[in-house]
């Protein structure tokens, strides 16, 4: 697994530190809302579980499965459902966390659902922001890190469906995927 990685970007330490600055922000910007924080799985879940602990304000969670990878380094376009919320949207303050922001088609596509399904207001909150890359328009309110145009695994990122529980984010070697 660790040999796989060509260079460490963010380790548990530094993870720690956005987080916790990213959670105290929240906090403040979230005090008497009642923000119904929602989890895009699976690539957030490890995101989701710290950074709720550092919002210190009543919250409530939910957890939403998409996927637009199967598995693959590139995005297939299309962004498919595959476990949606329990929870009704309709005057809620959504907050929306997510692992990274890529081509911006997973987290349009979910502001738009919850906009129609009447959310009061639609924040996102990502870890990694990989902008260089972005085909659709998304703007995040909270972000981690700005990160280079490489592919990354890690903290809950994967490669079909491996290297989630790194405890850092490092970029894949490419030889990993590519086939020669
Ligand atoms: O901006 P985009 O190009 O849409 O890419 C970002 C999304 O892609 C990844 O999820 P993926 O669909 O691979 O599913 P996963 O979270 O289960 O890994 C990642 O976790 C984001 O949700
Ligand atoms: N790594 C893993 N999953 C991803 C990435 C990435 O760089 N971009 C979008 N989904
Ligand atoms: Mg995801």
């Amino acid at each position: 697994m660790h040999q796989d990685i060509e260079r460490i970007l963010y380790d548990q330490a530094a993870i720690a530190d956005v987080t916790a600055q990213l959670g105290a922000q929240i906090t403040k910007d979230y005090a008497d809302k009642n923000p119904l924080v929602i989890c895009v799985l699976k690539g957030a879940m490890l995101f989701m579980a710290d950074l709720v602990r550092q919002i210190d304000t009543p919250l409530e969670m939910d957890f939403l499965d998409v996927s637009s990878y199967q598995g693959g380094t590139q995005s297939t376009g299309e962004v498919k459902i595959i476990k949606d919320l329990d929870t009704p949207l309709q005057d809620r303050d959504v907050l929306i966390v997510e692992d990274i922001v890529d081509t911006g088609r997973t987290l349009n596509y979910l502001v738009d659902l919850f906009k129609y399904r009447q959310a009061k207001s639609v924040k996102i909150c990502t870890l990694l922001n990989k902008p260089e890359t972005r085909v659709v328009p998304v703007d995040a309110d909270y972000v981690g890190f700005k990160v280079p145009n490489a592919f990354l695994v890690g903290y809950g990122l994967d490669y079909a469906e491996h290297y989630r529980n790194l405890p850092y984010i490092g970029i894949l070697k490419s030889e990993v995927y590519q086939t020669k």
